[in-house]
This record gives structure tokens, C-alpha cells and sequence, in this order.
């Protein structure tokens, strides 16, 4: 197994990376590229640790030593938000960075299963789909979005406001990963009661929980610690299924386009990547209005990745 971090010496990419040395299955190689100098140093660094994962750093003209073999390749290349930022503003750096990346992957790992960070997540998931089909590699059970950060959000949040032990809380978060695209179904908490009132301020404090960090690092950056537990959970999912367990997990993925072309929803991870999509059920009232709200806002999104990748 080799799973290959493009981003890996960001905030992401090291917690990310520290994660993945420390908790991948023995045997696997953790391959970590990015433009920044100090690669190989973060790959000897995490060398040290002591575990049967092998770690090597890959600097700018080395992607596809970096690629050539990847059973997963995990994406948080590319610039955060400051404070005053949609993550939409991030769309003019970080399109070109997922565009060169994929390109690189479908050339040397097609088969790879790609998980993009990197935001816009709802535009740059859309990105690289159209890279993959222009080179004719294209495989939707092996594209996602990571929205995993939304649903331990979600589920961190429910734990603290109800006092419960959040391992007792499963919230379903589907849509996008951007503002009122994020639609936390508190409605299907099966171990606590909600309030409207509640309802309503735990939606909004999910929604906006990104920017929530980005105000409290005060333009140093965005979420990354959270961030890299998330991916480092979605990875493990991944690298499971893989080795033929399957779990399930939350990701924006292509599936059969009732809501919009790509969506999160609940996906059971298996040896070819997503075996099956869940239907998220019954929604209250309260969160299809929600839904439909944000439809047209999360197709807009979608759209701007094809046509930049189409351009
Ligand atoms: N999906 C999510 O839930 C989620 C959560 C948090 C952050 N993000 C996004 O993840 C991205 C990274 O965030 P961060 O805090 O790690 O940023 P960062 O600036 O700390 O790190 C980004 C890294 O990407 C590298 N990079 C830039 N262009 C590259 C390229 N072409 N190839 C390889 N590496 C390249 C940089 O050198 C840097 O080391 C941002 O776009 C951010 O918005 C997504
Ligand atoms: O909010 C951001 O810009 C980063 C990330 O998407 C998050 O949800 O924390």
C-alpha cells in the first residue's frame, strides 16, 4: 500500500502526515511531495518515529517518483483562507494547483483514489473530475471531496452543547463544504433531543465553524489540526476498504445527481473505493428547506469547475 500527501509540508499536510506514520497499517509507504524546501526535512524528521511505515520526501521536480505507484493519493495543496475570505476567494489560486496535480496523478497513478482538501472543496472536486475524463481515466468511486472535518464538527459540537461522550453522537452532514452547502441532519441524532432554537444555532456554528478558526488565528491560517485528524480518519477509511473492510464515511462524491452532480453523503468504502451511496433518508422540514436553499448556490459552484477545467 503507498498513499502520497501532494501538500504535505503545510499545516495540513504535516499534522496530516504525522498522523499517517503513526497509524497506517505496517508495511505501508508514505510518500510526501511539496514545492516547499523543507520536504525532504519533514520526511526524515517523521523518519525518526518509530513505526513500520516508511516515509520519504519528494521536493518540486520529483511529483512522479512522489505518485509513480500511489494506492491513495491525498490533496491539501494550496493556499487558506484570512479572515474576510470565502473560501470561493480561493478559487483563482488553488484551480491551476488541483488542474497540475490531477493531471500529474491521472498520468502516473489512474487507478489512485483521490482525496481533494484543498478549497474551494465543492469547485475543485468538479476540477479534477473533468481532468480525469479529458485523459480518459475517470472513475467516480475513486474521486471525493474530504468533507469528514464538517462531520466531527458536528458531532464535537452535539457532544459539548448535550453533555454527552461524542462517540455516543452520529450526525450525518451532507451537501457541500462551504457555508449553508454544509447541512448537518440533527434531525437523524438518534441520542439526543433538540430544541428549534438549538436546531438553529448548532446549524449555523457547523456552517460556519471554519470560519470560526480562521477569525481565531487571526491571518495565520485556517483550520489545520482538526483538519489533518479529519483526513487522517478519511485516509484510514480508504486504506480499509482498500484491504477489503468496509466502512463508511461522509465524502462529496458523484453520485446519481438527484440533489446536484457532486454531493456529500454517507459512502461505503470498500476494495474499489465506494462500493455503495447511501440515501441520507428523511429530512425535517427545517432541513429541505434548507437543502433546496442551497442548491442552486452548490451547482454555481460545481459549474465553475467544469468550465475552468474545460477552458
Ligand atoms: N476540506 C477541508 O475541510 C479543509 C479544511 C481546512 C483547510 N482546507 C484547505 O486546504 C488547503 C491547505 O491548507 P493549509 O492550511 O495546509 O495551507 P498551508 O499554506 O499551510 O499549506 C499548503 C501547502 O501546499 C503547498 N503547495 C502549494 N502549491 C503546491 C503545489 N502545486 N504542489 C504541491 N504543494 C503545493 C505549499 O507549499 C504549502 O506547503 C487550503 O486550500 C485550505 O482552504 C480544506
Ligand atoms: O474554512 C476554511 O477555509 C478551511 C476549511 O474549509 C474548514 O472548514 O475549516
Amino acid at each position: 500500500m503507498k498513499v502520497t500527501v501532494l501538500g504535505a509540508a503545510g499545516g495540513i499536510g504535516q499534522a496530516l502526515s504525522l498522523l499517517l506514520k503513526t497509524q497506517l497499517p505496517a508495511g505501508t509507504d508514505l510518500a510526501l511531495f511539496d514545492l516547499a524546501p523543507v520536504t525532504p526535512g519533514v520526511a526524515v524528521d517523521l523518519s525518526h518515529i518509530p513505526t513500520s511505515v516508511s516515509v520519504k520526501g519528494y521536493g518540486k521536480e520529483n511529483l512522479t517518483e512522489a505518485l509513480a505507484g500511489a494506492d491513495v493519493v491525498l490533496i491539501p495543496a494550496g493556499v487558506p483562507r484570512k479572515p474576510g475570505m470565502d473560501r470561493s476567494d480561493l478559487f483563482n489560486m488553488n484551480a491551476g494547483i488541483i488542474k497540475n496535480l490531477v493531471e500529474n496523478i491521472a498520468d502516473t497513478c489512474p487507478k489512485a483514489c483521490i482525496g481533494i482538501i484543498t478549497n474551494p472543496v465543492n469547485t475543485t472536486v468538479a476540477i479534477a473530475a473533468e481532468v480525469l475524463k479529458a485523459k480518459g481515466v475517470y472513475d467516480k468511486n475513486r474521486l471525493f471531496g474530504v468533507t469528514t472535518l464538517d462531520v466531527i464538527r458536528a458531532e464535537t459540537f452535539v457532544g459539548e452543547l448535550k453533555g454527552i461522550p461524542v462517540e455516543d453522537v452520529h450526525v450525518p452532514v451532507i451537501g457541500g463544504h462551504s457555508g449553508t452547502t454544509i447541512l448537518p441532519l440533527l434531525s437523524q441524532v438518534k441520542t439526543a433531543q433538540f430544541t428549534q432554537e438549538e436546531i438553529e444555532s448548532l446549524t449555523h456554528r457547523i456552517q460556519n465553524a471554519g470560519t470560526e478558526v480562521v477569525e481565531a488565528k487571526a491571518g495565520g491560517g485556517s483550520a489545520t489540526l482538526s483538519m489533518g485528524q479529519a483526513a487522517a480518519r478519511f485516509c484510514l477509511s480508504v486504506v480499509k476498504g482498500l484491504q477489503g473492510v468496509h466502512v463508511t464515511e461522509y465524502a462529496y462524491v458523484e453520485g446519481d445527481g438527484s440533489d446536484a452532480q457532486y454531493f456529500a453523503q454517507a459512502v461505503v468504502l470498500g476494495a474499489n473505493g465506494i462500493e455503495e451511496i447511501l440515501p441520507y433518508g428523511e429530512l425535517s422540514d427545517f432541513e429541505a428547506k434548507a437543502k433546496a436553499d442551497m442548491l442552486d448556490g452548490l451547482k454555481k459552484d460545481i459549474q465553475m469547475g467544469i468550465d475552468f477545467a474545460n477552458q
